[in-house]
């Protein structure tokens, strides 16, 4: 089967090649030799991609009859390059032949005759280029992706050059085969028109040094403008610079229309002296690619048509629906024809020319670190377009939406919008948001509502993005709304990123009931350190207590079954259900609760959390049970009596404390009724739900790993003396892939997932306290005043404080929860939040150079 499908690509080809049908041809061969590079036992691409490399490779092993089979397919694909006038690649593809032996007369003429045009003694040996132009949302990264895609066998080089500060486009196109994401540049700190003309020569400069120096020569260039580009001075680029003139031809100026806008844009009036930008790109087009007929009536395109031979009456115009289009019309047309433009515009060649763009059209982005909510993301959007959809010309954004592993891809012209998930995030990729819009709309002045916060979840995030705008300083930045808009004018104001540093020692975000805080010190330590917290309280219900256990008389104790003793626990770690516990046991009325239990046969008893209030002691309502498996008697010179092992059992709900005055007193231990707590959702499945907390805390644990900080498991143990302690088992197994796979998250082993989350917690407190300890060292050597020494001391403490009942009160939430859905939201609600804060970690750091901790 294989032998028959490259025989007869072969043929096809050669039928092609003889019909000069170099394109069609072309394709016929690349499937080809695919083919019979399998046959040769080469799954890879390499055949075309890296033919030299191939060849080395397979030459040894093939027999005589292959070498020459793969012989001819070399020759005729660099005569098929040669007819597109790709002869670098040809170069390569015909040097392969010659290395796979019984080089002819005829090989070698060709080989010489392509080198020789590459070496520049042929004009057509310059790299063709092609500018992409057409108005804001007219289909060109809907054509660059075609052009990327056709099986050509082009090797295309691409300069992307975008309006607005966070650039979407380079998300937007799909790298095909020959067109490698490296081959890509992307240019958005201004209009490649005017400000960045200069980039423009450099990034070309780059690109083909590059690519010649990698042995990969680019076959083409396409340079997409910003659709508020005039096509006239980037033209004027390939004349006024040595280099690009000597390497570079300009091919064609290719414009794309939307069929369906174009009349609007043409008949815009614009303030004195400014060009209309859709009229120059009609102009100065050498294709015209009349997209989106879908959108508009035969009697529509019939008027386009007319209006645009108004302005360009040689022009060749093409119907197009999704900018689809044989690559002939637009590729390798050696259509720029400078007598022409030099007819339309005498002074082209000119430098300087003067130009300006519409200053009233601006653009506003953000580019956030972290996933957005979809459904708060649409309601935004929505609305937005709605009320400002005739000034907004464009918006599009690449976003990370929460629970979908692909990029979702968001694109509005005017007020029609699509959004769908493409190409998945690879397993390592940073999960980015990215929004641009243009239009006529002062997004700083606040017409644009900056509810963007909505959107996005997450106060890591919010932190993340008022870090960039301090450290950038970009203005056009949509900022989320901070708490005071005090701190957002200041924020804008100040341009020194140091400064506001000095001048904002601390602020705070609210939003959805999640707090951020970040403080900033003038520290004399290492210059400036910024320092983020984020806290999510608001998440995790809190936990429920008991009232006070006041200094009242005792209730008598009634015997029934639902009434167990109870030892509260102040625990920093909450006994989770299916772990182990040891106690060291010291205090009278605990030994004779002990010794009660194991003379009454009984071996149970309720462990609840104990809070001390100003109020008196207050248990919490839900509680674990602790069975004792092995009690041991401390030798005579301890200070403990007991060393009891215990299992814990599942949670239960104190209903009452029958003699709460004996807490204080501490006569005797307590006793409680309790009552069993159900999960009222027990007969429902929740694989689903399972599944994505197990891929959230993978991500965690990987984060975390590859950070070289993989987590640790703890447990208390008894030492030599027969004492417990609590053993840091080190990083193996921690909150690792395999330690993952071995707990679950289905209800029987979620508990075990709680575990090893809390192991993880009380490690990041371990390394916070390390940090601080850290810091304060550092602080003093560099003669920190007491004050200021005092203070940093004072907010660490805070810090940890608040890290270690973050963890409590979500252990506790999980223990109180009635349901299973709730309990995986929870843990699952603390691994987003954890990444995000992660998120926020890295994004502080990078833009700090690394002083930054959070
Ligand atoms: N209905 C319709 N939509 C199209 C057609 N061609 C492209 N689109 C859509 O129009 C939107 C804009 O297309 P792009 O290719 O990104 O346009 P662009 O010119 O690169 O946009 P800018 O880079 O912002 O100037 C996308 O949502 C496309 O999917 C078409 O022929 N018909």
């Amino acid at each position: 089967m294989a032998s028959a499908s490259w025989t007869d690509g072969l043929a096809s080809a050669q039928a092609a090649t003889k019909e000069g049908k170099f394109f069609d041809a072309v394709q016929f061969l690349n499937s080809c030799m695919q083919d019979y590079a399998k046959v040769l036992g080469d799954e890879s691409d390499k055949v075309l991609k890296l033919p030299a490399a191939f060849v080395e490779e397979v030459e040894p092993k093939i027999s005589q009859e292959q070498k020459e089979t793969l012989r001819q397919m070399y020759v005729l694909r660099g005569d098929i390059l040669v007819g597109l006038g790709a002869n670098k690649r040809a170069a390569v593809d015909y040097g392969c032949a010659q290395a796979l032996g019984n080089p002819d007369a005829a090989l070698k003429e060709k080989l010489s005759k392509v080198q020789a045009a590459v070496k520049g003694a042929d004009p057509d040996s310059k790299i063709p280029v092609t500018v992409l132009t057409g108005f804001l949302g007219s289909g060109k990264t809907t054509l660059l992706n075609r052009i990327l895609h056709e099986n050509h066998g082009k090797r295309i080089g691409i300069i992307e050059n975008e309006f607005g500060e966070v650039g979407i486009d380079d998300s937007l196109i799909e790298a095909g085969p020959l067109a490698t994401q490296e081959n890509v540049i992307e240019m958005n700190n201004g209009c490649i028109c005017c400000t960045v003309r200069g980039d423009l020569i450099a990034g070309l400069k780059k690109m083909i040094k590059k690519s010649t120096k990698s042995g990969k020569p680019l076959d083409g260039v396409i340079i997409e403008t910003t659709g508020l580009a005039d096509p006239a001075p980037v033209a004027q680029t390939f004349f006024a610079d040595d280099f690009v003139q000597q390497n570079l031809a300009l091919d064609g100026i290719v414009t794309l229309v939307d069929a369906k806008h174009l009349l609007m844009h043409l008949d815009e009036e614009k303030p004195e002296g400014v060009e209309n930008e859709a009229v120059e790109q009609l102009a100065f087009a050498d294709r015209i690619l009349l997209n989106k007929c879908d959108l508009v009536d035969e009697a529509h395109l019939v008027e386009v048509e007319r209006r645009i031979t108004m302005i360009n009456d040689t022009v060749k115009i093409r119907r197009t629906t999704q900018s689809k289009v044989d690559m002939d019309f637009i590729l390798g047309i050696q259509a720029f024809n400078l007598d022409k433009i030099l007819e339309m515009d005498d002074g082209f060649l000119e430098d300087n020319q003067d130009h300006q763009h519409d200053d009233r059209v601006t653009s506003a982005g953000f580019h956030v670190k972290g996933e957005v909510d979809q459904q708060k993301l649409n309601e935004w959007l929505g609305t937005l377009l709605k009320e400002k959809g005739a000034d907004l010309f464009r918006t599009k954004g690449v976003l990370a939406v929460q629970g979908m592993k692909e990029k979702f891809v968001f694109q509005a012209v005017h007020m029609a919008f699509t959004g769908s998930p493409q190409r998945a995030w690879e397993p390592d990729e940073e999960r980015i948001c990215k929004l641009t819009f243009i239009g006529h709309v002062q997004m700083r002045s606040g017409n644009v509502s900056l509810k963007s916060s909505a959107a996005i979840r997450g106060v890591a995030l919010l932190a993340a993005c008022f870090v960039e705008l301090w450290l950038q300083q970009s203005g056009d930045f949509l900022v989320p709304e901070p708490a005071s808009s005090h701190v957002r004018r200041r924020l804008i104001q100040w341009p020194e990123p140091r400064q506001l540093l000095i001048l904002f020692t601390s602020w705070q975000v609210s939003r959805q009931g999640l707090t951020a805080t970040a403080d900033a010190w003038l520290s004399k330590i290492r210059g400036s350190k910024l320092c983020l917290r984020c806290s999510s309280h608001g998440e995790v219900p809190s936990p429920v207590f008991l009232p006070p256990l006041a200094d009242e008389p005792s209730a008598p104790v009634p015997p029934e079954p639902g009434t167990l003793p109870c030892f509260p626990l102040p625990l920093h770690r909450a006994a989770l259900p299916g772990s182990r516990r040891m106690l060291n046991v010291m205090e009278r009325r605990y030994t004779a609760m002990y010794e009660d239990l194991l003379t009454a046969g009984q071996r149970r008893f309720v462990v609840p959390r104990v809070l001390q209030t100003a109020q008196g002691a207050r248990l919490a309502e839900a509680a674990v049970v602790f069975v004792i498996t092995d009690l041991l008697e401390a030798p005579s010179s301890s200070r403990f009596r007991y060393t009891v092992q215990h299992t814990v059992h599942k949670p239960v709900r104190i209903a009452r404390v029958l003699n709460p005055g004996s807490f204080a007193k501490k006569n005797t231990y307590l006793r409680v009724e309790c009552l069993q707590i159900h999960d009222h959702d027990a007969d429902r499945d929740y694989w689903k739900e399972e599944r994505a907390l197990f891929r959230e805390l993978r991500e965690v644990a990987s984060l975390r790993e590859s950070a070289g900080d993989p987590l640790r498991r703890w447990e208390y143990m008894s030492d030599r003396s027969g004492l417990c302690r609590l053993v840091d088992h080190g990083s193996a197994p921690g909150l690792s892939e395999d330690s993952l796979n071995a707990a679950g998250a289905s209800r029987e082993e979620f508990w075990d997932l709680a575990e090893l989350w809390q192991g993880y917690w009380d490690r990041r407190g371990v390394a916070l306290r390390q940090q601080h300890d850290r810091d304060i060292l550092a602080a003093r050597r560099a003669d920190c005043g007491p004050r200021s020494l005092a203070e940093l001391r004072r907010s660490y403490e805070a810090e940890s404080v608040e890290h270690q009942q973050q963890g409590a009160a979500l252990m506790q939430a999980l223990l109180q929860s009635a349901s299973h859905g709730e309990r995986l939201e929870l843990l699952r609600g603390a691994a987003q939040r954890e990444l995000q804060r992660l998120a926020a970690v890295a994004a502080v750091a990078a833009s700090t150079g690394g002083e930054a901790h959070a």
